[in-house]
Order: structure tokens, then sequence, then C-alpha cells
């Protein structure tokens, strides 16, 4: 845990650019720090691994004050990565990756193992990428040896700032969800620098929304876009925050039991119904397409009233409401089904069910 106390850091009489924070960061999770530009992301940042020091209060490490700390064991133990990634430009790849690594004085053989290790980690070929020079490489997979080189020793904290703040919006996105997937492999204690509120959302376990060198809010992303404790915050959070709050929840939590019917059946298992329509399952559960009920004849056998579904309009486990609701308006459906990766038909997601979701977030207001 990296507990700030009462924390504040003046650059001159004019310039406060911190004022008395108090808040802690828990290990293992992502923290984001957003606010505009010159409300103290970055000094609040780099006051964590020393490269600027508080005026006043103290920030503790897993309770050693920072201050008190021999500086190089302090930034062994945390891996840092800023925007445009600062390679050495004159060194290859796996150098770039193995500058820590090297300072410790392991061994060579347990260095190049490492490197492969975290070239495939951050998606980058080993064979292909681990003797390039920095210039050889575009902006993503620039920042992808970022990533790898604060990783090289294994520090339990990352610091970041604006990592992907320099790549083009498309690769960002692709950036942040490869990152989503180490961090869940790795649960490192991450302080996350950005301006981008979907960006914060996206990664961040925990959101500080700062303004002036204060921090107006400091939570969970679902319960700053349902509770914002002030207009700043409501504002800074945009006006579709709950098309941003749908895109935190998975549809797990909300798949509803629908009826279904067995394809290989007739028209006699459904009886009276009130559906309009029903999702058609084979004999181990799978799910085929869905039936027409209301527009179909019965007097016809049941295949012929199968719509077999397309790919995009199927959701996992894993997707979340605001891909439902999306995929709903391309579809022009009222409803999606859930199905595991297995091909197992788990249940569906109404448009009525996001509604009334949305409907909660509004209420609060
Ligand atoms: N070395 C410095 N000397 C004097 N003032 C500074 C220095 N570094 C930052 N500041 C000032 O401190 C305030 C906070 O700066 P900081 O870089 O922490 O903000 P930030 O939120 O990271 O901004 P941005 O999003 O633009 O990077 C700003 O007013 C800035 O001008």
């Amino acid at each position: 845990m990296i507990r700030f106390e009462k924390v504040t850091k003046e650059y001159d009489e004019e310039t406060v650019a911190v004022k008395d924070i108090t808040f802690e960061i828990p290990s293992r999770e992502l923290t984001v720090l957003i606010g505009p530009s010159g409300c103290g992301k970055t000094t609040t940042l780099k006051m964590i691994n020393r490269i600027i020091r508080p005026t006043a209060g103290r920030i503790l490490i897993d309770g050693s004050d920072v201050t008190e700390m021999d500086i190089r064991q302090l930034r062994r133990g945390i891996g840092y990565v800023i925007q445009n990634v600062g390679l050495f430009p004159h060194m290859t790849v796996k150098d770039n990756i193995a500058t820590v690594p090297k300072l410790l004085k392991w061994e060579r053989s347990k260095i190049d193992v490492r490197v492969e290790e975290l070239l495939q980690l951050v998606g980058l070929e080993p064979k292909s990428y681990a003797n390039k020079l920095p210039k050889e490489l575009s902006g993503g997979e620039a920042q992808r040896v970022g990533v790898a080189r604060a990783l090289a020793a294994d520090p339990p904290i990352i610091l970041m700032d604006e990592p992907f703040g320099a790549v083009d919006p498309l690769t960002r996105v692709r950036l942040q969800d490869e990152f989503a997937r180490i961090q869940e492999e790795l649960h490192k204690t991450i302080v996350f620098v950005t301006h981008d509120i979907d960006e914060a959302i996206r990664l961040a376990d925990k959101i500080a929304v700062m303004k002036g060198g204060r921090i107006l809010q400091f939570d969970t992303p679902e319960e700053i876009l349902a509770r914002p404790v002030e207009k700043f915050v409501h504002d800074f959070m945009g006006s579709d925050r709950a098309l941003k709050r749908l895109s935190r929840i998975p549809v797990l939590e909300y798949i509803e039991k629908s009826e279904t019917i067995d394809i290989n059946g007739g028209w006699e298992q459904l009886g009276v119904t009130k559906e309009e329509f029903v999702w058609a399952l084979d004999d181990s559960k799978k799910l085929i397409g869905w039936v027409d009920v209301s527009h179909s004849s019965r007097e016809l056998p049941l295949r012929e009233a199968l719509t077999e579904m397309l790919e995009e309009e199927i959701l996992s486990p894993d997707s979340t409401m605001k891909e439902a609701l999306s995929r709903m308006l391309e579809s022009g459906t009222m409803a999606l089904p859930v199905v595991e990766r297995s091909g197992r038909f788990l249940g569906q997601i109404s448009l009525s069910k996001i509604q009334e979701l949305t409907k909660s977030v509004r209420e609060e207001e």
C-alpha cells in the first residue's frame, strides 16, 4: 500500500502543485490519477519514486517513509513508464529491457530468459524484435517495450505517466486491452496518470479525480460514475455517464432466464406462450438460433422457422452491458443471447434490463 499523509508540494509561493492530500493507494490494484492539465497528477506520481520531494507530509510504502529509504533500493522496487517511452536510442530492444537486470548483475542466461518472456508478455515476437533499435519500432511497439522494461526486474509497484498518450486512438485501445490482460495476470500495484476518462474507466480499480492540487473524489469507477460528489466531477465524467457506467458492468450479473426450444423436437414443446420468439438449442444445449413464434405457422416444421444467429449478435459472459446495448442497436433486436465459449447457452440480456440500469443512474442524480 502507498499512503499519502498530508502531502503538499510547493514549487514556489505561487505554484502549490499538490495541496495537503491524504489517501491510500491499495496494493495489487490499478489506481488512476485523473484531472485537467496542471492539477498535480504528475507531481503526485513523481513524489512516489522521489523524482520530486514533497514540501510537507509523508509518503509511506508498506509503512516505510520514501524519503528515508535508500534511493536505489526504492527505485528498484518501482517500474516507471512515461509517454514517448524514453527508450535508449542506441540500444537494442533486448538491451533496453535488460537495463535494470544488468544493473542488478543478473546472470546473462537469466536475463535472456527474462527478456524473451517479457517480449512474449507484451505481444512482441522475441525473434523479430529483440535486436531491433527503437527507431525501427512503431509508436505502439515502442510503448510495449517501455512496459516490458518497467516490468523487467519484477518490481511490485509500477508508475505510469500517460503511457499510451502518444499513440493513435486505435492502437491506444489495443494497448489498453493488452495491458489490462497483463495486469490481470501480474496484479502489480500500479499508479497510472491520464487525462483520458475512457482510459481511466477501462483500466482503473480506483480513480482519484484531482483538481487544483487536491483530490476531489477517490473511489471505484462505478461509484464515481453513479455518485459524483460535486459538479466538477459530474461534468468531468461527461454527459454520457450512464453509458460509461454500462461499460463497467459485465453481462454475467444480469443474465435473464428465457424460453428455449429444442430444434430437433416439434412445436408441441412450446404450448401456450406469451413470447414472440424463443431461442433454439440443439441436443447439447448449444445455441443454434431463434424461432419467431408469433409470425410462424405451426403447421410447418420447426426448423423452417429458425433464424441462425450472426456471430456479432452473440454475447459472451465477459461482454459488458455497453457492448450488449451497442449490438442491440446495430442488430435492431430487443434481446441478445449469452453463450459460453463452449457454445452452451446461458440466457439472455434484454433491452429493458439495460433501461432499468440507466434509469437507476438518472434517479440517483
Ligand atoms: N518543476 C516545476 N517548477 C515549477 N512549477 C511546476 C514544475 N512542475 C510542475 N509545475 C506546476 O505545478 C502544477 C502541477 O503540475 P503537474 O505536472 O503535476 O500537473 P499535471 O496534472 O500532471 O498536468 P498535465 O496533465 O498537463 O501533465 C502546474 O501548475 C505546473 O505548472
